[in-house]
Formats: C-alpha cells, sequence, structure tokens
C-alpha cells in the first residue's frame, strides 16, 4: 500500500509527518527504523503521526516515534512543524496539540513560517526526570559512576520538558567529542528511561551554544525540548535572564522560560522539503511534490 507523507524540518532536525486523521496508521518498531534508515530508507530523526484528538476543541494529537522506532512523549521542533501544518489549514490564530505529555499550543511567529509553541512548564524534581535515585538539588546531580574520566561530564543539570535531558556546561564545547560521549551518557543508570544529553557554552550575555545527542536517535542539528530544557537550567543556575538564544547546529531558537506561568516559549522556523508516497511493504519511495524552497521537480530514491 502506498502512503502519502510530508518531509518536514526544524532546524534540520527533520521528520516524516503522516496524516492519520482519517485513515489509521500502526507501524511496528522495525519497520519505522527500516524507513528512519538514510541508507534504506526516507530517514529521518523523528516520525509523527497526526491523529484525531480524544479531547474536544483540540485540533489534533501528534504521536512521536525515534528512527530507532522508540515512541516519546515530547518533540518541540516537530510541534512547531505540526502546529505550522495545522495553522495553516484552518486558517486559526492558534491550535492546540494533544501530546503524550500534555496539551501544547502553536501560533504564527511573525515571519513566514515561524512558528511559537507553548511547551508548558518544565518539570525538574528528580522523579518527574526521571532519575534512579533521590536528589534535592536537580541543577547540578552528581553521577556516582562516571563513564568518562573528564570531571565536568559528572555533574549534568536536569530538566524534564516531557522528556528527559541531561545538560553539562562546558568552557569549550569543540572539546568534547559527543558522538563518543553521547551514547554513554544517554544510557547512564541514573536515567532510567534514558536522556537527551546537551553540552552547552555560554557565548554571549544569554546566548548559549549547544550541541545535543538526542536519545534513540544520536547527533541531530538540533533539538527543541533540549533548547527549551537548557535555557530552564541556565535561569535555574542564575547563568542566564528568562529570554535566552539557543545557537545549535541548525540555527537559533528563541526561548523564553516566562515568569508569569513558569511556562515556556519556544520560537523557530518550520520547513516543508518535500512530499512524497511510499509503499510501506518495500519502502520503495518518491517524491511527489516539491517542498519550501525548490523548484518543481520530481525525484525517486529509497530502497530500490
Ligand atoms: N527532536 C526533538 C526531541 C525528540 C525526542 C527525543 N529524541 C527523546 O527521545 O526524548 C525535539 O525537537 O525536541
Amino acid at each position: 500500500m502506498r502512503r502519502p507523507f510530508l518531509k518536514m524540518n526544524g532546524l534540520g532536525n527533520d521528520f516524516v509527518v503522516w496524516d492519520a486523521r482519517d485513515t489509521r496508521l500502526v507501524l511496528t518498531p522495525e519497520i519505522i527504523a527500516k524507513l528512519g534508515s538514510r541508507d534504506t530508507g526516507i530517514g529521518f530523526d523523528q516520525m509523527i503521526t497526526v491523529e484525531r484528538s480524544t479531547v474536544s476543541g483540540v485540533d489534533a494529537f501528534m504521536r512521536i516515534h525515534n528512527c530507532d522506532g522508540s515512541q516519546v512523549d515530547a518533540c518541540g521542533n516537530a510541534t512547531r512543524c505540526v502546529g505550522r501544518l495545522l495553522l495553516e489549514e484552518s486558517g486559526k490564530d492558534a491550535v492546540m496539540i494533544q501530546t503524550n505529555a500534555g496539551l501544547l499550543s502553536a501560533t504564527a511567529a511573525g515571519a513566514p513560517r515561524e512558528i511559537t509553541v507553548d511547551m508548558g512548564k518544565p518539570r525538574v524534581n528528580w522523579d518527574q526526570i526521571p532519575l534512579a535515585e533521590e536528589f534535592a538539588d536537580t541543577r547540578a546531580i552528581e553521577l556516582q559512576i562516571g563513564p568518562i574520566d573528564d570531571p565536568i561530564l559528572h555533574t549534568p543539570a536536569v530538566v524534564n520538558m516531557g522528556n528527559p535531558h541531561g545538560i553539562f556546561w562546558v568552557k569549550d564545547i569543540e572539546a568534547y567529542d559527543l558522538s563518543k560521549v553521547g551514547p554513554l551518557l544517554e544510557h547512564h543508570p541514573v536515567f532510567p528511561e534514558g536522556a537527551n544529553i546537551s553540552l552547552a557554552q555560554f557565548i554571549g550575555k544569554d546566548e548559549i551554544r549547544v550541541k545535543v545527542w538526542e536519545r534513540g536517535v544520536g547527533l541531530t542539528q538540533a533539538c527543541g525540548t533540549a533548547a527549551c530544557a537548557v535555557a530552564v537550567a541556565a535561569v535555574r543556575d542564575t547563568r542566564a535572564g528568562r529570554k535566552s538564544k539557543i545557537h545549535l547546529p541548525g540555527g537559533i531558537l528563541n526561548i523564553e522560560w516566562r515568569e508569569s506561568d513558569s511556562h515556556v516559549m519556544m520560537s523557530g522556523p518550520t520547513e516543508i522539503e518535500f512530499e512524497g508516497e511510499v509503499d510501506l511493504e518495500t519502502i520503495e519511495w518518491t517524491k511527489t511534490a516539491p517542498g519550501d524552497n525548490d523548484q518543481a521537480q520530481e525525484a525517486t530514491g529509497g530502497a530500490a
């Protein structure tokens, strides 16, 4: 069966987006991993399934899978992308998106294709991250077993933005090979559900450079929830003000941790790369329409 999809990204963090509001779609982790492979499939960081919401007045439910097939509760960049699709489709000023991490609202941010998402309140208690043991202060927890010798990589700040994040403040982000330390820290026993791992370095007042090793994916160009988690950790640590610019390899996200209601607001771009169709049995896929930045074209790729 051939199924249409949209390929989108937020700052290079890329997604296949299915519209499953009228035609149900359930894929096994094995099929998701095959589709997500950049060698044999379409290739993506996350797979997003837009379904009908079970909550009245809510525009849609968004299901999120990492490219390894695991289902997760939050994805900031994909929420902006789905927000854009629902805003364009409905013509509304704001849309509500149901996720397994709660209800999130999306609005246009001003510039074309830029979207602001209210990511809700961060959670910072040890059992909400979750951590395997009690820590009274989650601004810098002490990892008892260090998978790496460097003492800096023993004291992460931890924040849950609908998913778990460990943040390591470093002086020079280039001094670390995140592709080596990321997998060790992602699976550290202190994180019973694993964690997204960020290295964060101040590069100016309220400007932070961040590299992310995403749980269930690996290195990505950007991670929206990580940007929110870093901004929250910086405020909690009195390192930054309530509004910060997070510089990721794929570009910049503007984050505000609002004082009035403790909600985290994330603003940044979205892009439709192309429309496509895939045969879910053979994983053979075709581009069917161009994206935001393409001239009209047709191309073929996939397992064939
Ligand atoms: N890319 C996302 C985060 C996706 C989920 C993450 N890998 C996890 O396992 O929690 C973002 O933009 O937030």
